[in-house]
């Protein structure tokens, strides 16, 4: 089978809206809804190929881009390697140059539009940040404070982990988080009773994974309208994610950390092996600080995950 190495751009404006453009109703995967971008010519790098397509796509010229997402799918008739940067900074008009009709639409209206299959995990990844804060155990009016924080400074995603509470404390506080800030930011609980908490995502431990995906038949456990992730920590669990049509993943640990001081870690390397693998967008966790964001991105994750690297600077 045919194998191409795809360059494509989320390419976002000021207001963090993302430009989508319509294929021609002749081409592989016509009529559907796109991001822009074509294959990689040989002898070429990454960014020269994705800044040539948008050039003659789109009469664009990148400024800033990184990578946000990088998945292999096979069609029928050929194997894709979709290699997906976010742009943030461009000159130029962007219009469709080749006729074709484009579209600035938010985050949001992605999911009213028709992508080829292979697109789902890129849909994603525009949607989430490249942040994704874990609370440690502390008590209550301090991590309430620290969230107020956070979510002002601009966190957009924060699982509530809480190892310390049993279930009704648990549940009461997450009520609480929820209608404070519900609004502002995408928050996943941990646990059994996660489910029944209408609006917040469930972020499942190894272990629940395991046990959904190993039923006869497995399904999602959750509706498509609310974020399922799932923590991993090697290629099997990465698998069972996404056969069970999980959103998003955290992959751990990658350095040494104080939360699992036994646990050995993976390391950059491996976990850029792991996540070429991965189709799913995928937080790296253990260690890991603001610093190393942009060495995530390049080994192929969404970002980072992380208790105590994540927290805003004047804590
Ligand atoms: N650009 C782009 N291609 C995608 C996306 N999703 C997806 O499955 N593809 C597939 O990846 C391949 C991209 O090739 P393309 O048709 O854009 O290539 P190109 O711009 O170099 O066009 P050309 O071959 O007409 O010169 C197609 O098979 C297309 O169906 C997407 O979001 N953006
Ligand atoms: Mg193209």
């Amino acid at each position: 089978m045919r194998r191409i190495h795809v360059m494509a751009a989320v390419i976002r404006d000021p207001q963090r809206r993302i430009l989508i453009a319509r294929r021609p109703d002749n081409a592989h995967q016509g009529g559907l809804w796109e991001f822009p971008g074509g294959k990689l010519e040989a002898d070429e790098t990454r960014l020269d190929g994705l800044r040539r397509e948008l050039k003659e796509e789109l009469g664009i010229t990148v400024i800033s881009a990184r990578p946000l997402i990088d998945l292999q799918h096979d069609y029928t008739d050929k194997q894709i390697r979709l290699d997906v940067w976010e742009v943030s900074s461009f000159s130029g008009d962007a219009h469709g140059a080749e006729g074709q009709p484009v579209r600035w639409v938010t985050e949001q209206q992605l999911n009213d539009f028709s992508f080829p299959a292979a697109n789902q995990p890129i849909v994603t990844a525009a949607q989430l940040p490249d942040r994704y804060l874990v609370t440690p155990d502390m008590d209550e009016p301090e991590l309430l404070d620290r969230i107020g924080r956070a979510v002002a400074a601009g966190m957009r995603l924060i699982q509530l982990r809480q190892t310390q509470l049993d279930d009704a404390h648990y549940r009461a506080l997450c009520e609480q988080v929820m209608a404070r800030w519900g609004d502002q930011a995408i928050f996943m609980l941990k646990g059994d009773q996660a489910p029944v908490m209408e609006g917040a995502g469930w972020h499942l431990t190894a272990a629940q994974l395991r046990e959904l995906a190993q039923q006869p038949t497995p399904v999602r456990p959750l509706s498509e309208h609310r974020w399922l992730a799932a923590s991993c920590h090697n290629a099997e669990e990465l698998q069972m994610a996404e056969a069970l049509g999980v959103d998003f993943v955290t992959l751990s640990p990658v350095l040494p950390t104080q939360t699992h001081p036994d646990a050995l870690p993976l390391g950059w390397e491996q976990a850029h092996a792991l996540l070429t693998r991965c189709r799913l967008p995928a937080y790296l966790l253990g260690g890991l600080t603001l610093a190393e964001l942009n060495t995530a991105h390049h080994a192929g994750a969404q970002g980072i995950a992380a208790i105590r690297g994540l927290w805003p600077s004047s804590q």
